[in-house]
C-alpha cells in the first residue's frame, strides 16, 4: 500500500469513534482530508464539526457538514487529527502545516483525542521532524534566540502566516528526551503562542496504517 492508501484507511478507520449525535472535533492535514471525507458519508448522523483551520473549513462545509464555533460547543466527545511524529507513549509533534495551535484547543477540549497517522510517523524518540512554534510577529527574533539558548536551531518559515496571524519557527536539532518539560519550557518563552509539542495532552488513541493493516495503540 502507498503512503497515501494507509492515511485513508486510517481515515476511515477512525469513523468507528464518532459518537452518533455529537459535534466532531477535526484537525488539519492530509490525513485529516481523507478522514472528513469518510465523515461526509455519515454527515447525517452527527451535528456538526468544529475545525482546527480554515483549510479543514472549507473541505467540512463542501461536504455538506456544518462548523461550529467551539465557544458554542459544549461537550466534544471526539477530537481528530494527523500528527508529524509520535512516539508510543502517544506524544506527539504537530504543526507541520501550521495548525497547532486551534489543534491544541480543540484537543484540549475534547474528551477523547484519536491520532491517524501512516507507520512513517511512529518514532522511536520525537525531534527528527524539526518543531513548529508559533509566535507572535513582533517576538520573532527574541523567540528564536531564546529557542537558541536551549540548543535548538530555529529557521523562520518563511511567507507563511498562521490562521491566527502569527509565524511559525521550525526548530531543527532539539534532542527530546523529555517531552512535556520540553513543550513548558517552550510555552513559556514570552511570545509563544504554542508549539507543536502534544505532551501534556497527548493522544488518546493511535490509529497507524501499517502493513495495509490498522494497527490501534493506546496509552
Ligand atoms: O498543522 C498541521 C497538523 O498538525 C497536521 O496534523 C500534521 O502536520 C500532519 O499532517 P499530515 O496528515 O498531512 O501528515
Amino acid at each position: 500500500m502507498t503512503q497515501d492508501e494507509l492515511k485513508k484507511l486510517v481515515g476511515e478507520a477512525a469513523l468507528e469513534y464518532v459518537v452518533d449525535d455529537s459535534i466532531v472535533g477535526v484537525g488539519t492535514g492530509s490525513t485529516v482530508n481523507y478522514f472528513i471525507d469518510a465523515l461526509a458519508t455519515m454527515k447525517h448522523k452527527i451535528k456538526g464539526a468544529v475545525s482546527s483551520s480554515e483549510a479543514s473549513t472549507e473541505r467540512l462545509k463542501k461536504h455538506g457538514i456544518e462548523v461550529f464555533e467551539l465557544n458554542e460547543v459544549g461537550k466534544l466527545p471526539v477530537y481528530v487529527d494527523g500528527a508529524d511524529e509520535s512516539n508510543h507513549l502517544l506524544e506527539l509533534i504537530k504543526g507541520g502545516g501550521g495548525a497547532l495551535t486551534r489543534e491544541k484547543i480543540i484537543a484540549a477540549a475534547a474528551d477523547q483525542f484519536i491520532c491517524i497517522a501512516d507507520e512513517s510517523k511512529l518514532v522511536r524518540r520525537l525531534g527528527e521532524f524539526p518543531l513548529p512554534v508559533e509566535v507572535i510577529p513582533m517576538a520573532r527574533s527574541y523567540v528564536a534566540r531564546q529557542i537558541v539558548k536551549l540548543g535548538g536551531d530555529p529557521v523562520y518559515r518563511t511567507g507563511f502566516v498562521t490562521d491566527n496571524g502569527n509565524v511559525i519557527l521550525d526548530v531543527h536539532g532539539l534532542v527530546i528526551n523529555e517531552p512535556i518539560k520540553l513543550e513548558r519550557i517552550l510555552n513559556n518563552i514570552v511570545g509563544v503562542v504554542t508549539n507543536g509539542l502534544f505532551a501534556e495532552r497527548a493522544a488518546d488513541v493511535l490509529l497507524l496504517g501499517k502493513e495495509g493493516k490498522v494497527e490501534t495503540i493506546t496509552r
